[in-house]
Parts: structure tokens; sequence; C-alpha cells
């Protein structure tokens, strides 16, 4: 390499999930004459001086596509190095917008769902996105301890059959015949509908239930060096550190709280959302907040940056 090689620039640029009320989202295809022509993104384009990448966001869709943004909430940020610059992107969702898509600058677009995108190829920054909007909004945390495994069981038919996607299997201190139990026939009863179950802190339960995934709770997640090897993996966090953690070991996600006050956590304070907000900036895995938090509350917390919400109470019917 040669001595004088200079280091690459550092590009911000402001992108945009545009989801309809069906869950498509808008995707364009990078026009011929650009950088990775035929390459599909998220419509968006680069922060100019001065600008912050909210403003960005909106004269960009203005300017491609001529539509005003309505709601525009923060959601993640990746970084990526490409050939001719360290690219990172402010990923902002837009669930409300306001008049006629008139498309400038892509040769086509198209409404794709996270489930299943058919467009291809993507631009090589955009897998971990494209898997982190497979993600579901809500996240359901099992209370058997309390209510008894048949009572948490028949409760997870009835979320399930109402249109719950993810359910995190909790309920560490339950004898080990329980929460086996538990384990195996949320995870079966999960997978008959659709949904994903991930495991609170044990690899080989989850390993022998078939679950999709592993929850590290923050205490596992700080003694790891390298990241569990299973589809998906999360933690809990609850502070700025455990949550730059996630970020090094490459989790898909992690759970923050408490947010609002709770009778689990009678002795420490809340977070409150603009503290929620000021600590997940700039980090490149979705969060979740929990603690006191319902489905109701899904605009609030999504407005400070959520990816959605977890949590027992309100989450169970
Ligand atoms: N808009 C957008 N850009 C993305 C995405 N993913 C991704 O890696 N990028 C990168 O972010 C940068 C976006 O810059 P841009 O759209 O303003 O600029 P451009 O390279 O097309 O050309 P320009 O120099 O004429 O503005 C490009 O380097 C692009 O490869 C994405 O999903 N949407």
């Amino acid at each position: 390499m040669s001595d004088t090689a200079q280091p690459k620039k550092r590009v911000e640029v402001a992108a945009a999930v545009i989801t309809r009320p069906d869950g498509h989202v808008l995707l364009g295809q990078r026009a011929p004459g650009t950088f990775y022509p035929g390459y599909w993104e998220f419509p968006g384009g680069k922060v100019e001086p001065g600008e912050d990448a909210r403003a960005a966001l909106i004269r960009e869709l203005d300017e491609e596509l001529g539509i005003n943004v309505d709601i525009c909430w923060p959601w993640l940020m990746r970084e990526h190095d490409y050939e001719h610059a360290n690219v990172r992107l402010h990923f902002f969702e837009v669930p409300e917008w306001s008049g006629d898509l008139n498309d400038h600058v892509h040769s086509a677009l198209a409404w794709e769902h996270p489930e299943h995108f058919m467009v291809s190829p993507m631009l090589p920054a955009n897998g971990p996105i494209l898997k982190a909007l497979r993600l579901p909004r809500d996240m359901a945390v099992t209370d058997a301890a309390h209510r008894g495994v048949d009572e948490q069981l028949a409760a997870l038919d009835h979320a399930l059959a109402a249109g719950l996607k993810l359910v995190q299997v909790r309920d560490t201190t339950l004898d080990t015949p329980a929460r086996e139990r538990l384990a195996h026939d949320t995870v079966r009863r999960c997978k008959a509908a659709g949904a994903m179950a991930f495991i609170n802190g044990d690899a080989d339960l989850a390993r022998r239930s078939g679950a999709h995934g592993l929850h590290l709770p923050a205490r596992q997640l700080m003694a790891l060096t390298s990241r569990p090897d299973f589809d998906w993996v999360g933690a809990s966090c609850h502070s700025r550190a455990e949550l730059e953690h996630c970020a090094r070991l490459g989790l898909d996600y992690a759970v923050l709280g408490h947010v609002n006050a709770t009778p689990s956590h009678p002795s420490t304070p809340a977070l409150g959302w603009q503290r929620f907000y000021d600590m997940t900036r700039l980090l490149p895995m979705p969060v979740f907040a929990i603690g006191g938090v319902s489905a109701e509350q899904m605009g609030v917390a999504r407005a400070a940056g959520a990816h959605g919400v977890a949590g027992i109470r309100g989450h169970w019917g």
C-alpha cells in the first residue's frame, strides 16, 4: 500500500424506511451512471454541511420523491466501508407522509414486504437493515412464575391468535421441569403461528427447544467476547456501556429499561423517554423499550427511537 494513501472520507447519509399501512416499505433502484448502479436502496441521500440528519431526510424525500414527511422516527445507524468512503447511514422510519410519489432519481421504485424482499441486489450496507425490519415490534415476555405454566400457555395461544409475533421466554425462577415444558411448548406454538420465540439466559435450552434465538441477561452479555451462534441474539441492557457491548458483539437487538416506573423495579429510578432517546443515539441495532410500557405506547416509544416495546403487563391481554 502506498504511504501517501489518504484516509477515507466520512459521508453522513440519511435514509428512510417509508412504510405503508400494509407493512410494505419503499425501495428505489439506483440509476445508471451512479455508484452501484442497478442496486436497490432506501430513499435518502447525503447530509449537507450544517444540516442534521432529520432535516436532510425531509429535504431529500421532497427533492427525490416529491413527498412531505409527516411523521419521522429515528431508528438506527449503520456504518459501512465502501471503496470510496466510510458511509454513516442514519435510518429513520417514515410511517406517514403526504403528496404523490414522483420519483426524480431512481430507475425504478418497488414496494416490498420485509418478510420477502423480491428485488435484488441490495446495496451492501443494507443486509442488517433488512434483517432488523423482520424483527417484530412487540415482544411479549413470559410470566409463568406468577400465572402458572398452563395459564401462561393459554394466554400465549390467545395472543398468537390476536397476531403476536415475538415471545421471550424468561421465567428464570421456574424449576427446571416447568421451564423446560414452558420453553418447548412456547416454541412449538410460536412456530405453528409463524411467530418467533427467544429463550432468556440458557443457550442449551434454546437449542434443545429449537428456539429462534437467545436473549442474554446483561450479566451474560458483559461476560461475552463473541456473538453466540444463533440466528437471533439480543440482550437486556440498562446502561450505555451495555448497549455499546451489544453493538460490538454484533447482536441483533437490545432491550433497554426500565423506561417508566414499574412495580418490578420499585427502588431504581425510571429512565423516561428523553433519556431512552439519548442513550440509544447512533447505535447499529434496534432497541426495544421495556418497563411499564404497553403496546398502546408504541407511538411514543418509536418517536423516542425505539424499534418497539417489550414487557409482561399489557402484553398478554
Ligand atoms: N440513499 C441511500 N444510500 C445508501 C443506502 N445504503 C447505502 O449504503 N447507501 C450509500 O449512501 C450513499 C448515498 O449517497 P447519495 O445517494 O446521496 O449519493 P450518490 O452516491 O447516489 O451520488 P451523489 O454523489 O450524486 O449524491 C451512497 O454511498 C450509497 O451507496 C440506502 O439504503 N439508501
